[in-house]
């Protein structure tokens, strides 16, 4: 089949490719024409394991084209997928601006029948609302229809997590349409829910806002480990292992960052709130996110006995999680941010990231960042910090505190290297 893609980012990018790989024609297209020039020389603008390699393989072939005309694009293809980011809005709303500026675009070049797939995350009703959009301007209702196919995509593991979802999501009345799109994913093994518009709409925003109040609730239980010396990583196996529950998702640490729970969850929030029906757990959810990392801030200080100028700390990581260089709502960042008000001397490594902050020096290496410090923070959980050598971390820091801000070193590696382990929720 013919899809055009609109929106040359994560989710745009990754579907294109996995779209190419089950054999379809495949345009991706985005506003943005030194992103699409940069994609034509072969460079990526993302960094996500295997993507590389597999938009090399079909752009190649011809079977995946860029471009940056958005009308040719809808013209020229049978399915429009839109894959356009959907921001917070001050009010913590989801922004819909780039959304109305692409359906403007495809009112503008729609003459023939197409089927419009929103695979960008958008608050409930937003289907009908597009649907309404594109007929106030013009579009005749039988030339098109709009259907909802959320992206439950993890950065890091996009493309495994494309070709191996748990569930495929297609929001629709429409039986014809409803068959077009899930053929698209022929190939792929997984279940099929079919259903309405908005209940697809709502599927995605509870399952990001549910993997947050799972977060927000291990953490918040983490605290409570903390005050009674118990360790909250048994204490997670432990619930885990009740199927009901599951494991998944019960890391504690310095709290959620990324481009999607902690905006999902505040969208879903106003959602919710515009039909007065305000969510307390959720807004629990974010509140314990937030304040997560003072909580963590407060330990170092203690463990540290203050955190004034006299002292040096070193920080590994920046971007939200390990295996991308996404800094969008990263946690790292803010931990930096929050540290570099306080301490004498910031320095910092991450693999694939060096954001500008003020008062943050990066080094080129994670044994160079720790040269001299008193204390180091793990903020993200890269495996080159998993596997660091502690005997020459241990040599090369002044003082001994290690800060597992992710619960993923290994504490006997770190505590036979005369190190002091102090992780999240442990004793
Ligand atoms: N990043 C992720 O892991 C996931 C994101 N999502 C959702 O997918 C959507 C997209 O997210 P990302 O890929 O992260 O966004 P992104 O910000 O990385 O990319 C969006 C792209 O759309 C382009 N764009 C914006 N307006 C345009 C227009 N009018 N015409 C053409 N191109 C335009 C931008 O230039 C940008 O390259 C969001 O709604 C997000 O919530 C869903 C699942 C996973
Ligand atoms: O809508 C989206 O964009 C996506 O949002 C998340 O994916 P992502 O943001 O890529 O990253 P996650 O793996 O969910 O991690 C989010 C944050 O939670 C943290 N986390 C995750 C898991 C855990 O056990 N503990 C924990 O602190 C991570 O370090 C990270 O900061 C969801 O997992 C995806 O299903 C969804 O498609």
């Amino acid at each position: 089949m013919n899809i055009g893609i609109i929106g040359a980012g994560y989710v745009g990018l990754t579907t294109a490719a996995v779209l190419a790989e089950l054999g379809h024609a495949v345009s991706c297209v985005d506003r943005d024409e030194e992103k699409i020039s940069r994609l034509n020389n072969g460079v990526i603008p993302i960094y996500e394991p295997g993507l590389d390699e597999l938009v090399d393989r079909h752009r190649t072939a011809n079977r995946l084209i860029f471009r940056h005309d958005v009308e040719e694009t809808v013209r020229q293809n049978d399915i429009i997928m839109i894959a356009v980011g959907t921001p917070s809005a001050i009010d913590g709303a989801a922004d819909l601006v780039f959304v109305r500026s692409v359906l403007k675009s495809i009112a503008s070049a729609l003459s023939d029948s197409k089927i419009i797939i929103m695979k960008s995350t958008v608050p409930p009703g937003t289907g009908d609302w597009a649907e309404s959009f594109l007929i106030e301007e013009g579009v005749a209702k039988e030339h098109f229809e709009v259907v909802s196919n959320p992206e439950f995509l993890r950065e890091g593991t996009a493309i495994y997590d494309t070709f191996h979802p748990d569930r495929i999501v297609i929001g629709t009345h429409n039986e014809a349409a409803a068959e077009v799109v899930q053929s698209l994913y022929a190939g792929i093994e997984a279940k099929t829910i079919i259903t309405g518009r908005t209940e697809a709409e709502l599927i995605k925003y509870g399952s990001n806002a549910f993997l947050a109040t799972k977060l927000s609730f291990i953490n918040e239980l983490a605290r409570v480990c903390e005050a009674y010396g118990a360790d909250i990583m048994d204490v997670a196996i432990g619930i885990g292992k009740d199927s009901r529950i599951g494991e998944k998702f019960l890391q504690a640490g310095i709290g959620y960052g990324g481009s999607c729970l902690p905006k999902d969850v505040q969208a879903l929030m106003a959602a919710a709130a515009a039909k007065n029906e305000p969510l307390k757990l959720l807004q629990a959810v974010a509140e314990v996110n937030d304040t997560q990392l003072g909580a963590y801030v407060r330990k170092l200080e203690h463990v540290l006995g203050g955190l004034d100028e006299t002292k040096h700390i070193a920080v590994w990581g920046a971007t939200f999680k390990e295996n991308t260089d996404d800094l969008r709502y990263s946690r790292a960042v803010a931990i930096m941010e929050s540290l570099a008000r306080r301490a004498s001397t910031l320095t910092a490594y991450d693999p694939l990231a060096a954001p500008s902050i003020a008062g943050v020096t990066w080094k080129e290496s994670a044994l160079a960042a720790v040269e001299g410090a008193d204390a180091l923070v793990i903020a993200t959980g890269w495996a080159e910090f998993v596997q660091a050598d502690w005997q020459e971390v241990a040599k090369r820091m002044k003082g001994s505190v290690v800060m597992d801000g992710r619960n993923v070193l290994n504490r006997k590696a770190i505590e036979s290297a005369g190190l002091r382990y102090v992780g999240v929720g442990r004793p």
